[in-house]
Parts: C-alpha cells; structure tokens; sequence
C-alpha cells in the first residue's frame, strides 16, 4: 500500500468549500484504486490567520511544508480582510517561489456535456506552460512621492534559465501530444523583455526538429483562443500572459470554476503544488454553490503527479459524465450545489470500482 502524506491549505474563501470537496474525492480515488492511501495534514493558513498573526502563515511554515509529497490548496485571498498583494505574495507566491515551483501546468479541453459561451466550438484539447517564477511578477520596483508627481516602476525580471526552461519543458511535453508549440509574445510593444523571449524561442526550438511552432503577441492569440481554439497544443507564456491566457481558457470551456492548475517542482528538491486557476470567488462564497470541478479536476492533476494515471483517467471520464448528465453548478448553467456535484462523482467512482 502506497501512503501520500498530502498538505491540505483550504485558504481563503470558497477555497474553503471546494477543498473539502476534493478530498471526498481522493477518499474515494482510495477505496476504488485499493492500493493507495492518502493521509491529509491541514492548515488553516489564509487572510483569517493572517487578521490573527499579522501574517499568512508562520515563520516555520515552508519548513513545515517541506516533508509532504505534495500540497493541496484552494484559493488565497479576502480582499475585505488583506490587500490581494500582501495575501498572494504571503502564500501563494512565497510557496510557488520558495518551493522553486518553476512551471505552472494549466490544460484547457472542450468538455463534454458543457456549454461552451463560444458559438460553435470545435473539440479543443490544450495546455498553457506559464513560467511560474519570475518574468512581470516581481518585488523590484517602487514608489516615489505622493500625489500630482507620484511614479510608480515595475522591473520584470526574466533570466535565460528561467525563459529557456519553461520553453523547454513545453517542448518536451509536445513531444508527448500533438507536437506543436505556440509562444506567447509582445515584442511589439515590451522592448526588451519580449524581443528576449523572441530568441530563446528561436534558439529552444531549434533543438526540437520534430516540434512546429508558431509566435503570436499575446492580444491576438488571446483573440486565438476564442476564434480557433482547436488549433493549440502546447502555449508557452511568461507568468502574467499565462495568468491571463489561463482565466481565458477556463472561461472557453464553459466556467472558470473548472481549470486546474499544477504548480510542478522540476528539480525535486521541494513538493509540487496542486491548486485550481481560479481563486477565492467571495462573490458566491458561503453559498454552497461553488463549483467544485476545478480542485477535483487538480486532484487529477496531483493523482498524474504520482504517476497514478489510470485512476487519474477515470476519475476525470466520471467528471465528464457527471456535466454530460447535467449534474452542474450554476456557474455553468445548473442548479447542483458543490455537494451535490461531489457526492454524484463519488458515486460513480465507486460504482465503476
Ligand atoms: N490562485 C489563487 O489562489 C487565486 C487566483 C485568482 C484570484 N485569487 C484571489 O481571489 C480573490 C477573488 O479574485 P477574482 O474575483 O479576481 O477571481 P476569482 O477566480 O475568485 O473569481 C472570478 C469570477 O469567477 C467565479 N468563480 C471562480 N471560481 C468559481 C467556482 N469554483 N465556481 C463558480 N464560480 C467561480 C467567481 O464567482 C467570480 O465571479 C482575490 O483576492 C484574488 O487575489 C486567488
Ligand atoms: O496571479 C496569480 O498567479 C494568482 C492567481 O491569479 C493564479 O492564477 O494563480
Ligand atoms: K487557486
Ligand atoms: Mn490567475
């Protein structure tokens, strides 16, 4: 029996409903699969611990963090309680960072059972690379005076290792799927970031002979991807132009309630992080309406990550089911609660078990 010490962070929000959804779920993955275990160790590391200890989690909690297989979170912030960028850069960011989680995993797919808000989308079976380290989210910059002659400067920070891993790890996982690459660029507008990104492209991909590519600037293929989504494998992109493109991708399939997202340590030095695209929603929170197939979606994502594929298949075909049935939240048109969807997936699961 194969035991995953898993850290479970609910965070903020409906992080905090979405979360124990999920791990209903892995309960189930457990007694279907038979040889896998799954121990959860939680924490109540979010903007209500932070209103509590002027922090977002303690001074040993990356150490804490350190020992587990993997961590497992829901969603970070409460901007009523904490500004967004002293909670992100608290949790989130500092995890991301200090765990050297470099590549953020972000696939998109038209879903069966799902409406879609594009027209007539073909099937469209994608995954967003977003370089999860650096690039325009950064801590380097300022601000000077107060009012009339205020500035405020925001250095973004993009490293040859940094770009060229990310564009390779792209490459590589082309070569599993459709083999093509798409980057995402501004080299129009962004001098010398983007012009950059440009040449590392050029040189990575002359390494993969076997991989075609395509560059598009960020506004058009964002428009790409609601034209002609079908026409994507594999999208490389600096870490804000990922953010973004990921929100999109979400929004294409039917709910950004849906997207997972899989924070991967490459170097195996530190846990990798599991956590959904989308973040705390307190517009829905408390509710009970929250759709819960995101972080069930990135329980999959963490099942793939311990080579656990098989389940991690199936569990994702009982998810499509689940939507084709019309077992959905109202995010996507439904009138499921987040339990409701849950306990039909779990369901099922055993049923196929
Ligand atoms: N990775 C993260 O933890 C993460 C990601 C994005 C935003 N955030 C934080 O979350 C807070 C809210 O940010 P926001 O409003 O820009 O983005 P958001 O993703 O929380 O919400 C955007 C919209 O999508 C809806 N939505 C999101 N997830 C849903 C789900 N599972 N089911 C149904 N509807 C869902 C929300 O109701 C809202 O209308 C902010 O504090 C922000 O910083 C955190
Ligand atoms: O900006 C971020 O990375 C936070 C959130 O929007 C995300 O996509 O994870
Ligand atoms: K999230
Ligand atoms: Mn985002």
């Amino acid at each position: 029996m194969k035991k995953w010490e898993i850290a479970v962070i609910p965070g903020d929000g409906i992080g905090k409903e979405v979360v124990p959804a999920a791990l209903d779920v892995l309960k189930a993955v457990a007694d279907v699969h038979g040889g896998i275990s799954f121990s959860f160790t939680e924490f109540p590391w979010s903007c209500d611990y932070y209103m509590e200890h002027g922090k977002m989690m303690p001074d040993d909690g990356l150490e804490t963090l350190r020992n587990f297989d993997a961590i497992f979170l829901g969603a970070v912030g409460n901007p009523k309680l904490v500004p967004d960028h002293i909670s992100l850069w608290g949790l989130l960011l500092k995890i991301r960072r200090e765990f050297e989680q470099v590549i953020n995993i972000r696939p998109a797919k038209y879903f069966r059972g799902l409406s879609s808000p594009l027209a007539e989308p073909r099937e469209f079976d994608f995954i967003v690379v977003r370089e999860n380290s650096e690039g325009e989210y950064s801590e380097i910059g300022g601000r000077i005076h107060r009012g009339e002659d205020e500035i405020a400067i925001q250095n973004a920070v993009f490293t040859r290792k940094g770009t060229e891993r990310a564009m390779r790890y792209a490459f590589e996982l082309a070569r599993k799927r459709k083999r093509h690459v798409t980057s995402a660029t501004k080299s129009n507008g962004i001098f010398h970031t983007m012009p950059f990104w440009d040449e590392v492209f050029a040189d990575v991909k002359r390494d993969y002979p076997d991989v075609a590519t395509a560059s598009y600037h960020i506004d058009a293929l964002a428009a790409f991807f609601v034209t002609r989504p079908h026409t994507f494998d594999v999208v490389v992109a600096s870490n804000l132009f990922g953010d973004i493109l990921t929100d999109l991708g979400g929004a294409i399939m039917g709910s950004i309630g849906i997207a997972p997202a899989a924070n991967i340590n490459v170097n195996g030095k530190y846990p990798s992080m599991f956590e959904p695209v989308h973040g705390s929603a307190p517009d829905i929170y408390g509710q009970g309406i929250a759709n819960p197939i995101g972080q069930i979606w990135t329980a999959k994502l963490m099942l793939d990550h311990f080579g656990e594929e098989e389940i991690g298949a199936l569990l994702l075909q009982t998810i499509e089911d689940v939507a084709a049935d019309g077992i959905k939240t109202p995010d996507l048109g439904g009138t499921a609660t987040t339990k409701e969807v849950t306990e039909e997936i779990c369901r099922r699961l055993r049923k196929r078990g």
